[in-house]
């Protein structure tokens, strides 16, 4: 696993730094001196190419690289993805274009109109560091729509999880934006596709059958979060604030060349993952953290933008099909080492912790009323 050689830690930070994870509202103490432990201070690199080989053993030994990241880091640069450059370029314009959308055109596909809290989410309406005054992004959600055609989703899906009809994905007019949908989709297809080849090198990884985790893959959660930052004028703001990502992993592609994603380590010291071109940064979300028993972990990150200039980035976030009982991998747990979590089901799984960030949103109101979701009370004052 070849460090890179660019990222540095960049602050030690307050003595205590906060988060949203999981596991509720996190802190931890930063660690300086002799109380230092031994982690990470650069984010890994894994060439993916030799993935995509014929040869069991060439994809192993990917495999291997990729589990020494998540279980020490839980982050890594992906390159080799085999994502075409030019479809990148052109969805860092699509993206871009989607933004500079007049503010009335992106609050017609406001969130609040879709029970899937899909479409656009405004600056400061997420709060992830309750000490600040929210995060300073706006964005464009996209996922799961078994309504659009593009994903081509199977017929007999659960209709509690997709009620038929129900509004989920919202897309500005083609008039206004005639490439923007197309584009988005064919980002989406092509990051679903590694997503895939990623999930096979987690199942060997974890001394599975190759195969095994593709019974969590009929209909993946799979959604697209478009994201533009302006600079921070305001001292103690943030882009995104700590958190970790509830998803199996994470795939960011940094559409703009200044450093601003910052992952913490052990001793709660702020790591960069400058952008390096080409590349996807890929990390751990709680839910693959679960399922693996804590065997990988997901790890606290945060965006903070004080470059001065505006910052474009483009999460893709991979969770199983939502009707599937999620359990701890089979290898993952033994007489040894008992299981720590029950098994849940991903809808259960993803609606908790979406409603948790989005409480004020009238579906996870609605839910809360219903009592149809668990909440993790330490999360819920978080929301907005
Ligand atoms: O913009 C980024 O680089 C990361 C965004 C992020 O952490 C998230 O959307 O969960
Ligand atoms: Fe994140």
């Amino acid at each position: 696993m070849a460090p890179s050689a660019i990222a540095t830690v960049t602050e030690t930070g307050p003595e205590y730094v906060t988060f949203h994870a999981a596991k509720g509202r996190g802190k931890r103490l930063v660690l300086k001196g002799d109380k230092m432990k031994d982690t990470f201070e650069t984010i890994p690199t894994v060439d993916f190419t030799k993935a995509f080989s014929s040869s069991l053993e060439d994809r192993k030994s990917v495999a291997k690289e990729v589990g020494d990241a998540f279980r020490n880091v839980g982050f890594l640069y992906a390159k080799g993805h085999g994502i075409p450059e030019d479809l990148q370029e052109r969805t860092k314009e699509a993206v871009k274009q989607f933004f500079a959308l007049p503010t009335e055109e992106k609050v017609k596909l406001h969130i609040n109109n879709s029970p899937a809290i899909m479409g656009y989410e405004a600056l400061l309406e997420t709060k992830l560091d309750e000490t600040t005054r929210g995060d300073l992004k706006e964005a464009f959600l996209m996922g799961t729509d078994p309504k659009d055609p593009e994903q081509d989703a199977p017929k007999d899906l659960d209709p509690e999880i997709y009620p038929p009809g129900q509004v989920r994905n919202q897309w500005p007019p083609v008039e206004l934006l005639p490439e923007f949908r197309k584009t988005i989709y064919e980002y989406r297809n092509a990051l679903l596709a590694f997503s895939k080849t990623l999930v096979h090198m987690i199942a060997l990884a974890l001394d599975l059958d190759e195969l095994y985790l593709d019974k969590y893959l009929r209909y993946p959660h799979s959604s697209c979060r478009l994201l533009r930052y302006p600079p921070q004028e305001v001292s103690n703001d943030v882009g995104i604030g700590a958190h970790a990502d509830y998803t199996w992993f994470t795939l960011v592609n940094q559409l703009t060349p200044d450093p601003a994603l910052e992952v913490l380590n052990a001793n709660a010291h702020w790591v960069s993952a400058v952008p390096v071109p080409n590349t996807l940064v890929v990390n751990v979300g709680d839910f693959l953290e679960r399922a693996t028993n804590d065997e990988f972990v997901s790890t606290v990150h945060r965006v903070v933008n004080k470059t001065g200039k505006e910052r474009y980035s483009l999460p893709f976030f991979l969770t199983p099909t939502m009707d599937t009982m999620v359990e701890t991998f089979p290898t993952c747990w033994g007489p040894d080492r008992p299981k720590k979590y029950e098994d849940i089901s991903a809808d259960q799984w993803q609606k908790m912790r979406l409603y948790s960030a989005r409480y004020k949103h009238p579906a996870s109101i609605a839910a809360r009323k219903a009592g149809k979701v668990a909440y993790d009370t330490n999360t819920q004052a978080n929301g907005k």
